[in-house]
């Protein structure tokens, strides 16, 4: 059985990464967000503007210990998921945690064109946005780096990219 979670900030590649990888293992993908906004019908925009922030992060504890029980899956977490409450160790006791690490300025370059979908960062203009994913990073490594397994997902511009790096965390993983 495997259980296999992928942890890292906004714009790492979770997602995308997760639902490759899955693919080529054979076995479902559940990426985290998804799943809430279809188990709530709303986005997690709305869910964010409805209940605040702690609001959110309650609902994404309790949904997290849910797609938990699936057995053979792949689960892609949202980027604060590891950062609240004891999800962090939750994830290791239930499966293999993985840490997409990936350069600020990567990230800076990804989610300048896709902050829209992120509540966290709508409305943040390019310096601004820099300087708070540098200093989020900061905040959340403690978390992050208890993952079992760090992975660099630099990588994921486009198709071929995404391949080799599924291939790498397949060795990684020894699976
Ligand atoms: N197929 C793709 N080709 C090029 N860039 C992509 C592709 N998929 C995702 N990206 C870029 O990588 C970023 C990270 O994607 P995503 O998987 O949504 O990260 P996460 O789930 O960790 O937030 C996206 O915001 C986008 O900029
Ligand atoms: O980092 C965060 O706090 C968040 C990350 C998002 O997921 P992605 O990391 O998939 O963008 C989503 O859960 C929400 O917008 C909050
Ligand atoms: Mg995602």
């Amino acid at each position: 059985m495997v259980r296999i979670f992928l942890t890292g900030y906004m714009g790492a590649g979770k997602t995308t990464l997760g639902k490759a990888f899955a693919r080529q293992m054979n076995i479902p993908f559940v990426d985290l967000d998804w799943y809430i906004e279809e188990r709530f019908h709303k986005t997690v925009g709305e869910l964010f503007t409805e209940r605040g922030e702690t609001g959110f992060r309650e609902l994404e504890r309790n949904m997290l210990h849910e797609v938990a029980e699936f057995e053979n899956v792949v689960i892609s977490t949202g980027g604060g998921a590891p950062c609240f409450f004891d999800n962090m160790d939750f994830m290791n006791r239930t499966g293999k945690t993985v840490f997409l690490d990936v350069h600020p300025d990567v990230l800076f370059r990804r989610l300048r064109v896709a902050k829209q979908q992120r509540p966290i960062l709508q409305g943040k203009e390019d310096d601004e946005l820099k300087a708070f994913i540098v200093q989020a990073l900061e905040k959340r490594a403690p978390f992050y780096h208890q993952a079992q397994y760090i992975f660099n997902a630099d990588e994921l511009e486009d198709r071929w990219q995404i391949e080799a790096s599924v291939q790498r965390l397949q060795q990684l993983l020894g699976l």
